[in-house]
């Protein structure tokens, strides 16, 4: 069996917009996202979180909150994805373009879904209006995907 690699995903929010970043290497690249990355051996989710925001968009939060667990198998690897997907409101520092993103405030109802990763279409909402929600998604390449089981929660799983 192999272990899930553990990944994180940011969206700072504000009343009517929602900070993004256009992704300009690797994986993802060519769309807009969240920030984040990989969970760095020594560091909490949460740590690993707050440091890939920090890394990719120049934002400093003390406080973040999970509302989302994502999991991810993209057929032919065995490794999933499991994505841990935060919100926070309070920051410091200015958006800022890096190595890797290149900022850019949208409104709540702009958001640019087809420009995005195609499981964001389903949870995206779930997030705007302020709900929890765990989900599993199966791709085949990057861009179809062949099934996919999404709710809402009280809770997610510790
Ligand atoms: C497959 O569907 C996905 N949808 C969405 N919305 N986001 C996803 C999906 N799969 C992965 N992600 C997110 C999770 C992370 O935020 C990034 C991938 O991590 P990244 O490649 O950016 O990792 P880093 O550690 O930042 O990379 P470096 O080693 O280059 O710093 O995408
Ligand atoms: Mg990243
Ligand atoms: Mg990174």
């Amino acid at each position: 069996m192999v272990a899930n690699k553990v990944l994180t995903l940011v969206l700072i929010r504000e009343a009517s917009r929602v900070l993004l970043g256009m992704k300009k290497r690797g994986f993802g690249e060519g769309r807009w996202n969240g920030f984040g990355g990989k969970v760095e051996k020594g560091e909490t989710i949460l740590q690993g979180a707050i440091r890939e925001l920090r890394e990719e968009s120049g934002l400093q939060v003390t406080h973040l909150d999970e509302v989302g667990r994502l999991m991810f198998e993209f057929i032919g690897d065995p490794q999933l994805l499991e994505v841990h997907v935060f919100t926070g409101t309070k920051y410091t520092g200015v958006p800022t373009e890096t190595n890797e993103m290149r900022p850019c405030w949208y409104a709540v109802d702009k958001i640019p879904l087809k420009e995005m990763w195609p499981d964001d279409k389903y949870w995206f909402p779930m997030f705007l209006k302020g709900s929890k929600f765990s989900g599993y998604f199966k791709f085949e390449g990057h861009n179809k995907i062949l099934e996919y089981d999404l709710k809402e929660v009280e809770k997610l799983p510790e």
